[in-house]
């Protein structure tokens, strides 16, 4: 379970590799690493609305979990959101491209430390997140009952 030789993390729902599902809630989240900090675009539109002209909270942490979810992929570890803190700073309009930004805080055994900030054209912050996700064996994900991607049958076998 890898990214892509240039860089870019898969454009589907990006910390399921090889899954073929889409983004939730139709949101196109592209991503790419940059370093250590995967870094993505997100156009929120009248799908994700919550007050007229304004994406609704919980799509801005989706889009804010799910860049947290990529940074997965850099780890090359299977982990799961345990918590997510999320900061809004201003209100996210719809129809706007906006940027995503996503990091490693610290690792502390299974305990991720992770961040991430949701950005307009301007790089101004207009929301932030804060998350633990505790790492898991893949297993974890058979508990849906559904047949795991081929790509995911060594995702994490070279983390200890
Ligand atoms: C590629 C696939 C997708 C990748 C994920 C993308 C992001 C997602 O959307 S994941 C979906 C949402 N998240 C979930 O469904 C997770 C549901 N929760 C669970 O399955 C479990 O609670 C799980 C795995 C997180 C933790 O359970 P478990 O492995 O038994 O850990 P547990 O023993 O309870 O806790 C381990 C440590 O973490 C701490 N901890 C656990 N949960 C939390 C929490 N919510 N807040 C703070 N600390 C926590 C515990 O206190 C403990 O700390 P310590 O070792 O210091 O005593």
């Amino acid at each position: 379970m890898k990214m892509m030789s240039d860089g870019t993390i898969p454009e589907h729902h990006p910390h399921c590799l090889g899954c073929g599902s889409e983004n939730p809630a139709g949101m196109q989240l592209r991503t790419r690493l940059d370093g250590d900090v995967v870094r993505g675009e997100v156009t929120f539109d009248r799908r994700q609305q919550g007050a007229p002209g304004i994406a609704h909270g919980g799509a801005v942490a989706t889009v804010l979990d799910d860049a947290l979810g990529s940074v997965l992929v850099v780890l090359e570890t299977p982990a799961v959101t345990a918590n997510l803190n999320v900061s809004f700073r201003a209100p996210t309009l719809l129809h706007q491209p906006l940027h995503v930004e996503a990091r490693v805080v610290e690792r502390d055994g299974r305990k991720l430390h992770l961040s991430a900030r949701l950005m307009d054209e301007q790089y101004t912050t207009l929301a932030e997140a804060t998350a633990l996700f505790l790492v898991v064996d893949v297993v974890h994900f058979t508990q849906g009952g559904e047949a795991l991607p081929e790509a995911w049958s060594t995702w994490g076998s070279s983390t200890t």
